[in-house]
């Protein structure tokens, strides 16, 4: 199954925000509808969010084929509906650099993003499951945070596609998914996915992670990312950073998997990535509160980067 397809002329995601209680298939006929998909989080994770930007944009060259204009509105207004994984512009700029030769052009060129999105997928599933198991040996206890399965991809996943791969090889001991505050992405989705893989595993608050590091329960940390930087720092879901202080205080390994569509070597460092702020809203119940969306992992704490190309030793010097 697909997170996100081109059908008849339309887009078609899951609907993440109705996992996991609802399977509900939803068809996006206009940029409007997308960008609304894309803000409620009923598609997201940063390859299903390059995804969907390229078909944005090949719904955006449909309708507004002759007012050039209106176009670029929509294109801009795209590539600007999350500001923080580096693939949802990256996916419109590349499907948008296609418009001179028509929007069928355009069109191709989202099917081929989603099509390396899928290629990616497979191999950081192999590469990252081979990396797993020599850093931390046969049958490793993992803990990973928010969801890189296929909903976040187009399928298989990032970091949770190696989950199953050694599942696969029968060589996973168990894993952990963090819950994923405010919106339970480890919760909700994580969960759902590894259930439907058959692979059983244990959900923990996310303030446990570190606490379960430390009492030796927890052999890596996995997860994936929404833009890597020249020098290493990984930007992914908030609580990342807390779980990379875990692993760097328990000695474990802390693993990131992206395809090389999240890694920005133009961008230096964390502390030039705009880190999406929610609003209060999504957790607020007694006060006001702050609610970013991601945060920046230091690159000292960061053992390796596995993506579809190449391991990245960032604990031995080496950089994106
Ligand atoms: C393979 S997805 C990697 C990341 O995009 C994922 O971990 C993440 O942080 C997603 O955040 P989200 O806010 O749910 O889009």
């Amino acid at each position: 199954m697909r997170t996100i397809d081109w059908v008849d002329g339309a887009v078609e995601i899951i609907d993440q925000t109705a996992l996991p209680g609802e399977l509900r298939v939803l068809r996006l006929h206009t940029v409007g509808e997308l960008i609304a998909a894309i803000q409620s989080l009923a598609v997201r994770g940063a390859p299903a969010l390059g995804v969907a930007g390229a078909f944005g944009v090949a719904l955006a060259a449909r309708v507004h084929a002759d007012d050039p204009a209106a176009l670029g509105v929509a294109i801009r207004k795209i590539e600007e509906a999350r500001p923080t994984a580096v693939n949802l512009a990256r996916g419109a700029r590349r499907a948008a650099a296609r418009l001179p030769l028509g929007p069928e052009a355009v069109l191709s060129e989202a099917y081929a993003i989603r099509d390396e999105e899928i290629a990616a997928s497979k191999a950081m599933a192999f590469r990252g499951a081979d990396l797993i198991t020599e850093l931390c040996g046969a049958r490793p206890r993992l803990l990973t945070h928010c969801n890189t399965g296929g909903l976040a991809a187009v399928t298989v996943g990032t970091a949770l596609g190696v989950v199953g791969e050694l599942h696969r090889r029968e060589r996973l001991a168990g894993v952990i998914a963090s819950e994923t505050r405010p919106l339970l992405q480890g919760a909700r989705l994580t969960s759902w996915e590894l259930t439907r893989w058959g692979i059983e595993h244990r959900v923990a608050v996310d303030s446990a992670g570190p606490f379960l590091m430390a009492r030796g329960e927890v052999d890596a940390v996995i997860l994936g990312a929404d833009r890597i930087c020249a020098n290493g720092d990984v930007i992914n879901k908030v609580g990342s950073y807390s779980h990379a202080l875990g692993a760097h205080r328990a000695g474990i390994p802390f693993v990131v998997v992206a395809p090389e569509s999240t890694v920005d070597v133009d961008t230096p460092s964390g502390a030039h990535v705009e880190i999406e702020d929610r609003g209060a809203a999504e957790v607020t119940a007694w006060s006001d509160a702050v609610n970013p969306a991601f945060d920046i992992t230091p690159h000292d704490l960061v053992t390796a980067i596995v993506t579809d190309r190449r391991v990245i030793r960032v604990d031995q010097g080496e950089r994106p």
